[in-house]
């Protein structure tokens, strides 16, 4: 679904991605992690190609993007639906407007068909009674989960979130964790995670990719990521209290 080959990317004087190959099947929830710089925005930007590789290639369903012409890409960017790190909601416009937001700029759809929609996905996401609240008025954990009803109110196959636990509480990004995986659960969506967080990598995880300098030091399921050999990866979770016997079990939804 998602295919990396041989990527890379210099950015200034760094090698951000130095030959990073990797494959994201349908239906997983691919977490990518890593410590601050390691590449792991930029590996989403490639996805959707806000960022181009300097050599190597990105496929999505077996197209390589990198050489689409403008309607050819629009059709692989509607494929996807992302939440970055701010939820980048509008703050002048109420919860439903801003949810609305794609299906008015992208659908001729009747304003009652989309408010239906809209008010389905609220509800999906425990927003019922605050369509009508602005941002400004509801908590950290609600505008990113606001952030998730629009990134998938045109039902993409596939998520990206940035640093979805990022600034909420460790109760509040527990259940953003729950959400993620009810995505797949409920919607079948094809999830792409970036987060520093390992106990929500761990949680959510079908496979793990830690990026260090540029390339891959690992990629395996839950249960062998943290029982890799890898010193750089031991490294990280030990420095997350997570150990080789970790009790990741204890977190998992699987
Ligand atoms: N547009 C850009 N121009 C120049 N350098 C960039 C650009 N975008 C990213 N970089 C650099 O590339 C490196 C990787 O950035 P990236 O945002 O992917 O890191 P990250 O792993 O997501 O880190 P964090 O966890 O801190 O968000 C960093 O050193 C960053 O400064």
């Amino acid at each position: 679904m998602i295919r990396f080959d041989q990527v890379t990317k210099k950015l200034g004087s760094r090698n951000v991605l130095d030959g990073v190959s990797f494959e994201v099947g349908e239906g997983e929830t691919f977490v990518v992690v890593g410590l601050s710089g390691a590449g792991k925005s930029v590996t989403l930007k490639h996805m959707i190609r806000l960022m181009l590789p300097d050599s190597g290639t990105v496929s999505i369903d077996g197209e390589i993007i990198n050489d689409l012409n403008r309607r050819s890409l629009r059709s692989v960017r509607e494929k996807f639906g992302v939440l970055f790190q701010s939820a980048a909601l509008l703050q002048w416009m109420s919860v439903r407007d801003n949810v609305a937001l794609p299906l008015r700029e992208h659908t001729k759809l009747e304003d009652a068909e989309i408010l239906q929609r809209v008010d389905e996905k609220l509800e999906l996401l425990g927003l019922g009674d605050a369509g009508d609240k602005f941002p400004s008025d509801i908590s950290g954990g609600m505008q990113k989960r606001a952030g998730l009803a629009r990134a998938i109110i045109m039902d993409p196959k596939i998520v990206l979130y940035d640093e979805p636990t990022s600034g909420l509480d460790p109760v509040t990004s527990r259940r953003i964790d729950d959400l993620i995986v009810d995505m797949r659960k409920k919607l079948g969506i094809t999830s792409v995670v970036v987060t520093h967080d390992l106990h929500s990598a761990l949680a959510i995880g079908s496979r793990i990719m830690m990026l260090h300098q540029g390339r891959i030091v690992e990629n395996a399921a839950p249960a062998d990521f943290i029982r890799s050999k890898n010193e750089t990866v031991q490294s990280f979770l030990e420095s997350q209290y997570i150990t080789k016997r970790g009790r990741w079990e204890e977190f998992s939804h699987e």
